[in-house]
């Protein structure tokens, strides 16, 4: 049962957290949101040139949520989650060279040389403050010189002061380089350069003039049209689609970090601020705490997660273009965590009954709790909300190449009963398996090589890619040895079965993929040999935990022999350090 259904949750009683009211949400509305801009942002020093602009000099009240009239605060700037902080700023780890944030000491240890141009005032102007976050600021400047000349752009600055512990230094350094690597895409902001000075590192970036998408959600009074939050959706999903495929998982997506280009009605969209991102490969796990709490996912909470962590958040995004509220919401950091660990969100509440089901199968496909059951990004774009909507290319997943993997590497036994599971898949689940086989170029014949997987991969290659080592996964898919594929059996082999799990018709699945099974590819079966199958340990009594999954009568897989050997070995899983 969830605790949620899209209400305060009330801080549990005698906490000891947050009795400071500094967590309380400010009641921002669309002329509020100007002014308490970041109520947690401690200013950081700015260069003499901006010390007069306005944004410098606002103060922050905050209101308490006992005088907010609203039961549903509308979204407001989401904080960062404090553990995310402190080990930026260097309160929780003391192994870590820290100073306490603002403290005068010197900093023994930390290189905040970044190798980057030394003279920005050479090739830019720089103007007002057009933007602040936690760990910077960003001015609009206008370029001097070269390509550049006369043109606006944006300069985030990220003061050194700041840059108190090797994390944050870091993070700055792996942002350069993502953005860096990243640039071209039309829903990424143009990154243009990075420079440094004594106090300061400057990105050049494109400037974006139509401000954050949350502020367009407010000035709507908090909700989108379908068919406008399907226009948001799109580009959102087709840019983290290539950030995953890259291999870089960019864990802060929230409104705050998606900006219009212009205030025009048809302005593209915009991802910002790689601050958080980092490099994931599809068989390894983060475990680093990271993000802002409205928008973080359960399993980044448990402390193993991937890129299926952004999805989650693109899922709290779309459900708060939908209706307006945050399916997670707490008074506390511990509350939202507590809601997003427990709560179900509410999708009883106005407006989603009279939304259309295919969008709240959307939105919940996202908000699923198992990460193994989320969809894609690529998945997301083929979903039948969307699909059709768009002049979109529906992008390769890695997901597809994880799932190949697992299936050339499968026993004969595990193959012919994800065959079975296949022949089940409808017409709409085929489409989105149909795009990823187009994708890795079939030959005259139809049939593709794994060879053609690198290749199909290789095409879409940035720096990214081989910073986050997807190529080198890529390369050990591609060095198996495995016969050609026809359609048939890329479907068997790149089905997800805990995808098809977490769906309401799972049962129709499995029974008649059972049928099938019998007919063509059941046997009889020894124990030992499941127990290998399934790859369990000779210390298990397998004798008492298998007897259930053959049938006594024949010797075959029983039905929930069948469902155990569909989902195989559990895979191994690399924790990044
Ligand atoms: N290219 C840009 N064009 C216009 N404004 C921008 C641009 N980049 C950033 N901004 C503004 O500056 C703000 C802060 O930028 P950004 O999110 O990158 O900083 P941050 O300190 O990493 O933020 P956060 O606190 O979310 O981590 C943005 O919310 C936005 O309003
Ligand atoms: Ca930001």
């Amino acid at each position: 049962m969830g605790l949620c259904h899209g209400k305060p949750i009330e801080p549990p009683q005698n906490s000891s957290e947050d009795l400071s009211g500094e967590n309380n949400e400010p009641p921002l509305n669309s002329s509020t949101r100007k002014t308490p801009k970041f109520p947690f942002y401690s200013p950081s020093p700015l260069p003499s040139s901006f010390k007069n602009s306005p944004a410098h000099s606002s103060s922050v009240p905050s209101t308490p949520l006992r005088f907010l009239k609203r039961p549903f605060p509308p979204p407001s700037p989401a904080k960062h989650i404090k553990a995310l902080l402190a080990r930026r700023h260097g309160s929780v780890k003391p192994n870590e060279a820290t100073i306490p944030e603002g403290s005068e000491c010197e900093i023994i240890g930390l290189d905040k040389n970044f190798g980057f141009s030394k003279n920005i005032v050479n090739h830019f102007e720089l103007g007002e403050e057009v933007g602040r976050g936690h760990f910077g600021y960003t001015c609009s400047a206008k370029g001097k010189k070269d390509s550049l000349k006369g043109q606006d752009v944006a300069v985030k600055v990220i003061p050194k002061s700041k840059m108190t512990t090797a994390i944050a230094i870091e993070d700055v350094r792996r942002e350069v380089k993502i953005l860096r690597a990243l640039t071209g895409h039309k829903n990424l902001v143009q990154f243009y350069n990075a420079y440094e000075d004594e106090d300061n590192v400057y990105m050049v970036m494109e400037l974006c003039k139509g401000g954050e998408l949350l502020d367009k959600i407010l000035s709507r009074g908090g909700k989108y049209s379908e068919e406008d939050a399907k226009v948001v959706m799109i580009q959102i999903l087709s840019v983290v689609a290539y950030c995953h495929l890259q291999g870089v998982v960019h864990r802060d997506l929230k409104p705050e970090n998606f900006l219009f280009t212009s205030k025009e009605d048809h302005s593209p969209l915009k991802a910002i601020d790689f601050g958080l991102s980092d490099y994931v490969k599809p068989d390894e796990r983060l475990n680093d705490i990271v993000g802002s709490a409205y928008y973080v996912a359960p399993e980044v909470l448990h402390r193993s997660y991937g890129t299926e962590a952004d999805m989650w958040s693109i899922g709290v995004i779309a459900y708060i273009l939908l209706c307006g509220s945050r399916p997670f919401w707490a008074r506390t950091e511990s509350g939202i965590f507590r809601a997003v660990l427990k709560a179900e969100p509410s999708f009883d509440e106005a407006p989603w009954p009279s939304l259309s089901s295919d969008a709240i199968d959307f939105v919940k496909k996202l908000l699923n709790k198992d990460y193994r059951k989320r969809i894609t990004a690529a998945q997301a774009l083929s979903h039948p909300w969307l699909a059709g909507h768009q002049d979109e290319k529906i992008p390769l997943d890695m997901l597809t190449y994880k799932l190949v993997k697992a299936y050339t590497s499968s026993s004969s036994l595990r193959r012919s009963a994800l065959a079975a599971l296949a022949k089940t898949l409808t017409i709409p689940q085929l489409a989105y398996l149909r795009e990823q086989f187009t994708l890795v170029a079939p030959n005259k014949s139809g049939l593709i090589s794994l060879h053609n997987l690198k290749t199909a991969v290789a095409k879409n290659s940035t720096d990214a890619m081989k910073d986050s080592r997807v190529l080198d996964y890529v390369n050990v898919v591609c060095s198996l040895q495995y016969k050609k594929l026809d359609f048939e059996e890329f479907c068997a082999a790149a089905i997800s079965v805990h995808q098809l799990e977490g769906m309401e018709s799972w049962e129709q699945h499995a029974c008649q993929a059972y049928e099938f099974f019998e007919k063509d590819g059941n046997r009889p079966i020894m124990i030992e040999e499941l127990a290998s199958e399934l790859g369990l340990s000779p210390s298990v009594p397998i004798h008492v935990v298998l007897q259930d999954w053959i049938r006594h009568s024949d010797g075959n897989l029983s039905f929930l022999g069948f469902v155990r050997l569909l989902h195989g070995v559990s895979s191994r899983v690399v924790h990044k350090a």
